[in-house]
């Protein structure tokens, strides 16, 4: 099955669906986060699943342990096939959504935001988390293992370093890919799609780069032949 994930960022639900309709569910799986998801609700969800395509329900909960596990829930019987929490939000309350999730025997993916691929060290720091980034993303990584869950988002950067850590089979979901042709944007660690598979990365979150391009099938393909190159 394909590493990418498109994320179907700043848009509505028509412009998303006609975006989703230019993408072959075999070549990708898409991305609904917080704007989409805000605007639209669950159907924009049911209306991706209709065409065929598995969802990654980026909300990113950060909570107390119950209401976190409640929505993880709620998102899991919406049958997406992802869904992710911040790690920040502690061992207690990634491993009691993950708990609820294995009891109800879903086969949804949980996994858990690291470190923001748009922070650099110096707003780390800033935000009052002494020490480097990298020792971080580890920290987080190991505690997210701990808790029990699927994976990580962290930077391509780091996959190495969390594969190190946590395994092989632990997912690394990377976003702040930018294939030859893209530009950077706000993402501060980036890495090509060929180096973050290197790297250890398992999925690869890519947006404005398919999103923003004339034609986003194109797009994807580009990047499905850079990944096929090496
Ligand atoms: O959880 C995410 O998907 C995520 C985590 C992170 O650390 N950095 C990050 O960029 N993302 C998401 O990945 C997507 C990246 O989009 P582009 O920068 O346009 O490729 C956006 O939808 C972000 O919300």
């Amino acid at each position: 099955m394909t590493p990418l994930i498109i994320a179907l960022d700043n848009m509505n639900c028509s412009q998303a669906l006609s975006v989703a309709d230019t993408l072959d569910p075999l070549e990708c799986r898409v991305k609904v986060g917080k704007e989409l998801f805000t605007r639209e609700g669950p159907e924009i969800v049911r209306q991706l699943q209709s065409r065929g395509f598995d969802v990654f329900l980026d909300l990113k909960f950060h909570d107390i342990p119950h209401t976190v596990a409640q929505a993880v829930l709620a998102a899991a019987d919406l049958g997406v096939w992802m869904v992710n929490v911040h790690a920040q939000g502690g061992l207690a309350m990634m491993k009691h959504a993950a708990d609820r999730l294995r009891e109800g025997h879903y086969d949804t993916r949980l996994i858990a935001v690291t470190v923001l691929t748009s922070l650099s060290q110096e707003e780390l720091n800033a935000s009052g988390i002494p020490g480097s980034l990298e020792a971080h993303v580890r920290h987080l990584a190991g505690l997210t293992r701990d808790a029990g869950l699927d994976g990580v988002v962290c930077s391509a950067r780091e996959a190495a370093m969390v594969r190190e850590t946590a395994g092989k089979e632990f997912l690394k979901v990377t976003p702040g890919i930018r294939p030859a042709f893209a530009v950077s944007d706000d993402q501060h660690r980036i890495m090509t799609p060929v180096d973050a598979l290197a790297a250890g990365s398992t999925h690869l979150v890519i947006g404005r780069p398919v999103t923003r391009s004339d034609n986003p099938m194109d797009a994807v393909r580009r990047i499905s032949e850079e990944i096929a190159a090496g």
